[in-house]
């Protein structure tokens, strides 16, 4: 028998870092959650039980928490990249570090009018992520990507003209509830290295913003005649906006919303166009995935 396969961290290194601006007295903080996997020449110590190649995942752990406070800790794909960039070049065995950055919303509270200098709200449990793989002799791999983004509409959704045959129930329906909770990802082309991802550095914002802005409008403008349909368009819109994405994927669950037929009672009309009761599901729900490239 032999290691066909291994890689080993530490998991939810949880991390917070402030950024104070002495001059205007305004702080800015970053919550995220981090993991670390470290593949190379460990096959010894699974199948020897030889220690001599094992970093200590505590010491993976403790790397972070110097790393966040050496080096600026957004973008987190500027993080994920310095982060792993460290691992393999201090240990010569180490020779892929998959770094995993999960960064929370600390969104700054606006008072009187005005955005308060340290004091910020959790709007939503939306998260901003990013998944780099950084590999010796080839660069660094990055998806980019949102999730938990939980969206709906109340009409502007259509799906219809799908198979009818003897195992189909479902109405065709022209004016439905949507709703989702978005996970999205665009992959970048490889960098060279931490130095092409500071030249890019202005990018990963500027495209986690876009991508954002595209999937709320898309989501709200279209009349969308199926999750398939207006989650291929979100795909097309952030390719043709940053030319250094190679690839964009989206997953949807349809979060079903049914219609309560309350004619029984005195024959009470809740359904078709005067439906406005709804039973939302939490299961079974569709779900919808793909992934567009150039
Ligand atoms: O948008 C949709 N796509 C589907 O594939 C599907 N199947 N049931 N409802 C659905 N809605």
């Amino acid at each position: 028998a032999k290691v066909a396969a291994a890689r080993y961290g530490k998991d939810n290194i949880r991390l917070y870092k402030v950024e104070k601006d002495e001059a205007t007295k305004t702080h800015t903080v970053y919550e995220m959650t981090v993991r670390v996997l470290l593949e190379g020449d460990i096959q010894t110590s699974y199948t020897q039980a030889d220690n001599s190649v094992v970093v200590a995942t505590d010491s993976m752990k403790n790397t972070t928490y110097i790393m966040a406070k050496k080096n600026p800790v957004h973008p987190p794909e500027l993080f994920a990249s310095i982060l792993g960039t460290h691992f393999i070049e201090k240990y010569k065995h180490i020779h892929t570090a998959h770094i995993d950055i999960i960064q929370h919303r600390w969104t700054r509270m606006t008072i009187d009018g005005k955005p308060h200098p340290h004091s910020f709200y959790r709007d939503g449990e939306e998260k901003r992520l990013v998944q780099a793989q950084i590999i010796e002799g080839k660069g660094i791999e990055i998806r980019s990507g949102i999730s938990d983004l939980l969206v709906l509409k109340s009409t502007g959704s259509a799906f219809h003209h799908f198979v009818r045959d003897e195992f189909t129930t479902l109405p065709e329906v022209w004016d439905r509830i949507l709703s989702t909770s978005v996970d999205a990802g665009w992959k970048w082309s490889t960098f060279s290295g931490v130095d092409a991802v500071k030249r890019d550095v202005a990018l990963f914002d500027a495209t986690w913003v876009k991508a954002r802005e595209i999937t709320f409008k898309l989501f709200a403008l279209e009349e969308s005649p199926s999750v398939q349909n207006t989650m291929y368009k979100m795909c097309e819109q952030i390719l043709a906006a940053q030319p250094a994405v190679e690839a964009v994927d989206y997953s949807l669950p349809n979060k079903h919303y049914f219609e309560i037929d309350l004619s029984w009672h005195g024959g009470l009309k809740n359904t078709g166009k005067d439906a406005e009761v709804y039973a939302p599901q939490s299961d079974p729900n569709g779900l919808i995935k793909c992934t567009v490239t150039r």
